[in-house]
């Protein structure tokens, strides 16, 4: 486990920007040492502005080969494949149908749509992807992000909720605070098995979150952004107004 590392940009469009070029430097490491990246991707407003700054970056970075980024998700919304909720729509929309990464390495929660009854179903089958990729384990996953809510929760864990003892990778949540209600969300085990953890937080609203999830007097339970931390590094990327109780 990390200790947090905080840094903190003007406003929210230089820490879209700043994040980006980070990814991006990230993601080419990682290729260059492990031969292809892993990515978690989250849904959120900081978090689809990132992967509109990512798109730009990338076009002038050719050293970077999306052929070889494994993308995964931290959290789904549990609704149609069509359906503006889905975090995966966005990010195909601000990023991967921009660049082309090919359909084998998106690997989507899926929709409540594709044929599973009932999100504890899509769960599970995320899960069994996430080992199957990994060879029975989870794959190595280079760089995790993750959006934060006012309350402190980060995927779909929310504060008290069953997911934040579940120790499944990958939960179904039901009465959800934000809608929608219903959702997947990898657990704090898949979380935490992240290389890097990267927290993205922009505005006031957050601002409190952001001080006592790094005060270091919360939990997992209480305040979910104070568990989630990666093996090797856990980024705080914020703007200035997300800092300002810091
Ligand atoms: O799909 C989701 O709803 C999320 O993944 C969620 O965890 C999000 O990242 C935060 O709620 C922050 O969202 P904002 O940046 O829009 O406040």
């Amino acid at each position: 486990m990390s200790a947090p590392e905080v840094h903190v940009e003007a406003d929210a469009g230089s820490l879209a920007r700043a994040v980006a070029q980070r990814l991006v430097d990230q993601l080419v490491t990682a290729q260059a040492e492990h031969g292809a990246a892993g990515v978690v991707l989250t849904g959120g407003g900081i978090g689809t502005a990132v992967l509109r700054e990512v798109a730009a970056v990338s076009a002038g970075r050719p050293e970077l080969d999306w052929g070889r980024v494994d993308v995964w998700w931290g959290d789904e919304r549990w609704v149609p494949a069509v359906d503006d909720d889905r975090n995966e729509k966005g990010a195909r929309e601000a990023l991967l149908d921009v660049v082309g990464v090919p359909a084998d390495r998106v690997h989507a929660i899926p929709a409540s749509d594709a044929g599973y009854d009932e999100p504890e179903d899509a769960a599970d089958a995320y899960a069994a992807q996430l080992r199957a990729a990994g060879g029975g384990a989870l794959p190595r996953i280079d760089v995790l992000l993750l959006g934060v809510g006012g309350e402190g929760h980060v995927a779909s864990i929310f504060p008290h909720s069953p997911a934040v003892t579940d120790e499944r990778p990958v939960v179904a949540v039901r009465d959800c605070p934000k809608p929608p209600p219903t959702r997947v969300s990898l657990g704090f085990g898949a979380i935490t098995s992240a290389e890097e953890v990267w927290l993205l937080v922009s505005g006031e609203a957050k601002a409190e979150a952001v001080a006592r999830a790094l005060s270091g007097g919360e939990t997992a339970a209480t305040l979910p952004a104070a568990g989630a931390v990666g093996r090797r590094a856990t980024r705080w990327l914020l703007d200035a107004d997300a800092a300002g109780q810091l």
